[in-house]
């Protein structure tokens, strides 16, 4: 039986949501093939009476080559099955089927129009996700497969591509995709665009900075010291503003009245409420949040909401040589899909990245022996990188009135409890640096 090993595999797989949890029973909901050995199967994972599903591409052989031996998954009689996105010779398979737009047993491959790929190109497995898995076929493309499936358009594939028909800057070229159907709904699997080849992570280039403030001797203002990230942050900001500009002419926007506005601060103390509950290092920190959550039920102007970016940090945006590129619009993994479609008011970005800018100049810090020495230099980095970020949002036509910082606020510790979860959940270590956001100002 094929479930057994694959429950026993899926339960350590860096990608799996339900870690933690006992799996109660895994069942194939669809197994197709797609090619000789190569199959697309879909499984229900059940785990405390709640399902979850997942897509595994399965490779078959007869014989099983030392380089595929760590994607073992099984064996049944004499065929060797394991985790086919490891085997370049089989994914070269999914290349081939965005490029020529092939339908196959219930899945749909696809190329963008006007797009052409080059089906030469050999994959590799990205290993450093956590909730995907990436191919990146040799320097030109980067295919991710969504391992956790929710019904609908992923809101990534929804949002690039509409923004490169538009031609709008900052994000990378979009080249294909697959999907299928589940319970009825075309459901994306997974979704192919330009491999940055020649870029750099925003979060890796914000903490060499950091490094060489930590390291500068004698100890120079931030702004003195080797390796200032602000002008950076500066052109981040305006990449951003410009990115938000692009949505809101992409996708319909709206306003939320005050009353409206009441409920958003209800949504934020509910999660707030579960958060509490789930990790006790909050619990002090309530009643401070919770002011901060009333001051926007007394905001008594409209807020304009349009589709957002939703989880932005910065891991989420690359540097090239010329300019920031805006990656992965999928909105909070583990989120509803309806939930992370919805329109919001784009200071949810905004204040997603000032969390992150905190992060960067905090992390090097846990467990740092000359933590209390460094605190200063990192409240330092991050204001300074933070107002550079707003200045240069501003500068790139973003929106940040007065009456703003209200929301501003509430939506930054909205985000650090969500951080908080997060990191209880993934990063235990890490708790501190979000903990750090409910200190008085
Ligand atoms: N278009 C791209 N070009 C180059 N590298 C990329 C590209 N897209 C993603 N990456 C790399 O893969 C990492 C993970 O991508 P991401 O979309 O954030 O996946 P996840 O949602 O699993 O975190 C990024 O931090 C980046 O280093
Ligand atoms: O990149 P993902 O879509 O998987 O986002 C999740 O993981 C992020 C961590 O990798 C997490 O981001 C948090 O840690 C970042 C540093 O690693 C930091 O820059 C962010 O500000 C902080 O929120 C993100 O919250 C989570 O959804």
């Amino acid at each position: 039986m094929l479930s057994e090993p694959l429950a026993a595999w899926i339960g350590r797989q860096r990608w799996f949501g339900g870690k933690g949890r006992v799996i109660d029973e895994l069942s194939i909901e669809s197994d197709v093939e797609l090619t000789s050995g190569l199959r697309h199967l879909i499984v229900a994972v059940w785990q405390e009476g709640s399902r979850d599903r997942y897509q595994i591409l399965l490779g078959e052989r007869t014989e099983l080559p030392d380089r595929l031996a760590h994607a073992l998954i099984g064996t049944i009689g004499d065929t060797y099955l394991y985790d086919a996105v490891h085997d370049s010779e089989r994914m070269s398979w999914l290349l081939e089927g965005m490029a020529h737009d092939v339908n196959g047993n219930g899945l749909r491959l696809r190329h963008v129009p006007d797009a052409t790929i080059d089906t030469s190109q050999r994959s590799l497995a990205l290993g450093a996700e956590q909730s995907n898995t990436s191919l990146v076929y040799g320097d030109a493309y980067i295919c991710k497969l969504f391992r956790r499936l929710i019904p609908g358009v992923n809101p990534e594939l929804e949002i690039v591509t509409a923004l490169a028909a538009r031609g709008a800057p900052h994000v990378a070229r979009p080249y294909g995709w697959i999907e299928t159907d589940l319970d009825g709904t075309g459901t994306t699997l997974g979704f192919m665009q330009e491999f940055l080849s020649n870029a750099n992570d925003g979060w890796d280039l914000a903490l060499t900075s950091v490094r060489d403030l930590y390291a500068s001797l004698p100890e120079l203002p931030a702004a003195e010291a080797g390796g200032d990230f602000s002008a950076e942050s500066l052109r981040l900001g305006s990449a951003t503003a410009r990115v938000h500009h692009e949505l809101a002419t992409a996708f319909p926007t709206d306003v939320i009245e005050s009353h409206e506005v009441k409920r958003m601060a209800e949504t934020f103390r509910r999660k707030l409420g579960r958060a509490a509950a789930e990790v006790p290092e909050l619990r002090r920190h309530v009643p401070a949040i919770e002011h901060a959550y009333h001051q926007v039920e007394l905001l008594t102007h409209e807020v304009p909401v349009q589709r957002v970016h939703g989880d932005y940090h910065l891991g989420q945006v690359m540097r090239t040589p010329t300019d920031w590129v805006v990656l992965d619009f999928e909105g909070e993994p583990g989120q509803p899909l309806a939930e992370r479609r919805a329109l919001y008011s784009p200071l949810r970005d905004v204040a997603g990245m000032l969390r992150s800018f905190d992060y960067a100049a905090r992390h090097l810090l846990a467990g740092h022996s000359q933590a209390e020495r460094l605190e200063p230099r990192a409240q330092e980095w991050a204001d300074r990188n933070r107002a550079a970020f707003l200045e240069g949002y501003a500068e790139g036509g973003g929106i940040i009135s007065r009456g703003d910082a209200a929301l501003l606020r509430a939506f930054e510790l909205s985000k650090a409890v969500y951080e908080v979860v997060y990191e209880a959940r993934n990063r235990p270590s890490w708790i501190s640096i979000p903990l750090a956001a409910f200190r008085p100002r």
